[in-house]
């Protein structure tokens, strides 16, 4: 995939939200000590520490109005192409869970329903409307515990299996979680609540579902459309006043993610009282949040802002690094308990949020490479065609002869034609090539198991074989970057013969209309003479 720059870059966007005192906080008689600024987007801490942020959630606010407030602009993005993250922090017990929504869930109603089932419903009714795109859409959920990466989605894979990686382009990608292709909400919804019932969980004496990990559920949407079909509906709805611009040839590709992260709250061993594992746990939730907070700090901290920014210190800085400073559209929901007992835990992490606020993003539309090709020479041909078809016109005005058109019809149709060949034999390969790649991982892992025959699965490690042996040799020395551009070399010079031959059609053209004019200057001559 290549991207796109959008000409600004944009801030994190930082919300904060604090949650209503708990019954058990309140039969301690703890009180409230944050209050927000009505109509504003301001809050108080204790007598005088004031924060504004781009959205203040009081305890009143309900889920849906996080979700609309927060979130539903990112999906929306997201389907324009732009990858989202939205990412709870705070203290333990602050909310992180109940916002982004995948804790318990079967154990809860729609109205208390957070960000991710809300987001991914929004996303499938956005994808069930639209008639002219095709849609895959695929999911992954992974854990970060103890600093190990677990897939919540395949509990049996070993964490060894799976990493965090930069791709070519320099995004950074997980590698080798399970990732679930769905086509319809209540899949992905079960999938949701599968990963996040084993989700690593306990009990401290500051939240009695306390999250012990740091979580991220992915969801990629990956879209094809062609200009053609859009035309055809428009043609169906008797819209011909919006079918201007539209090539029926043209391809669209684009492919964004969406995570939605729930963070492990930071803790203090004296309050949640951990000891033993619990207080192992603690030691590494802490140690990734100080590395979240120095990658805030760097990156927010406008008098550290050339300095080296900590993404590989811990695996979740690794994650979010497109999202902290990156090329995503992120928002970040501070949760803070609103305790008079949590005040020293709440200003800390509302520093960390106000610091964050400055960190600057800028968001790319992630589009196909070739598409991106396939589009520029696309126009390219279609105004070659425009220029022959105006040489034609000026041609026949000038006294052009039938066989000078018909040469001109037929050299055009011939570069259609070949043009169009080319287009369906390039998009016929990438199809065969992705559907072959996909089979060949999943195959790769079913490979000496159990449950195969002798006979399987000798004949599976030949089918194999036979498959690196293609993938090796096609082309034999080139890698298949190197491969694809030299397919589009290979459409570039057939554009440069079309554009050849249209010039030598154009010199044809001026000879003849040259030839012409003379005769009829010498036919004026010749009647003046007789
Ligand atoms: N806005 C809210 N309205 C009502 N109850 C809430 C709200 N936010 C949180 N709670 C309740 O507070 C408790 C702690 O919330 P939650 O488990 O989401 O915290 P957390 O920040 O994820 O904690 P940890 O970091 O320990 O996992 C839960 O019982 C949850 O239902």
């Amino acid at each position: 995939m290549e991207s796109q720059a959008e000409s600004k870059e944009v801030n994190v966007r930082v919300a904060v939200r604090i949650r209503p005192l708990l019954p058990k906080e309140k039969l301690n008689g703890e009180e409230v000590c944050v209050r927000v600024v009505p109509n504003s987007n301001q809050l108080v801490m204790g007598k005088d520490r004031a924060f504004t942020f781009d959205n203040v959630l009081s305890s009143k606010t309900t889920q849906e109005e996080v979700f609309q407030l927060c979130v539903e602009p990112l999906v929306k993005s997201c389907f324009e192409g732009y990858n989202a993250t939205v990412f709870a922090y705070g203290q333990t017990g602050s909310g992180k869970t109940y916002t982004i929504g995948g804790g318990n869930i079967s154990s809860l109603t729609e109205e208390e329903y957070g960000v991710i089932p809300r987001a991914i419903k929004q996303m499938f009714d956005i994808i069930n409307a639209e008639q002219n795109i095709s849609f895959c859409v695929k999911v992954s959920y992974v854990e970060i515990y103890k600093e190990e990466l677990q897939d919540l989605l395949d509990v049996d894979k070993s964490s060894k299996e799976i990493h965090v990686r930069e791709d070519d382009k320099g995004n950074t990608v997980i590698i080798g979680a399970r990732e679930v292709e769905c086509s319809t909400l209540d899949e992905m919804m079960s999938l949701l609540e599968a990963g996040s019932a084993v989700r690593h969980t306990g009990s401290t004496q500051m939240n009695e579902h306390s999250s012990r990990s740091h979580s991220v559920f992915t969801v990629v949407i990956s879209q094809t459309w062609t200009e053609g079909d859009v035309l055809a509906t428009k043609r169906k709805q008797s819209q011909s006043e919006s079918i201007d611009g539209l090539d029926e040839e043209i391809t669209h590709n684009t492919c964004a993610k969406f995570h939605f992260v729930d963070l492990a709250g930071s803790e203090r061993a004296h309050k949640t009282g951990n000891v033993g594992d619990r207080f192992k746990e603690s030691v590494h939730i802490n140690s990734g949040l100080l590395s979240l907070g120095n990658v805030i700090s760097a990156l927010g901290d406008p008098k550290k802002k050339s300095t080296h920014i900590p993404y590989r210190e811990s695996k979740i800085t690794r994650i979010l690094k497109d999202s902290l400073g990156g090329n995503a559209k992120t928002v970040m929901i501070c949760c803070i308990s609103p305790s008079t007992a949590s005040f020293d835990e709440s200003l800390n992490a509302l520093k960390y949020a106000n610091r964050a606020r400055n960190i600057k993003n800028l968001p790319i539309i992630n589009r196909d490479i070739q598409s991106i090709r396939f589009e520029e020479m696309q126009s390219e041909i279609k105004a070659l065609r425009e220029e022959l078809a105006r040489q034609r016109t000026s041609i026949l005005s000038a006294g052009g002869t039938e066989i000078d058109l018909e040469k001109a019809h037929k050299d055009a149709s011939q570069i259609k034609k070949l043009e169009e060949k080319v287009i369906r034999l390039q998009t016929e390969c990438g199809h065969y090539r992705v559907i072959a790649e996909e089979a060949y991982k999943q195959l790769i892992q079913i490979q000496g198991k159990d449950f195969l025959s002798r006979s399987q699965d000798i004949r599976l490690k030949d089918w194999l074989d036979l498959m690196e042996e293609i993938k090796n040799k096609v082309p034999s020395t080139l890698s298949r970057d190197q491969w694809e551009s030299q397919t589009i070399k290979d459409l570039q010079s057939e554009l440069r013969k079309a554009r050849e031959d249209l010039k030598n059609d154009e010199e044809i053209f001026a000879d003849k209309t040259k030839e012409v004019k003379e005769l009829k200057a010498r036919n004026v001559e010749l009647v003046r003479h007789l």
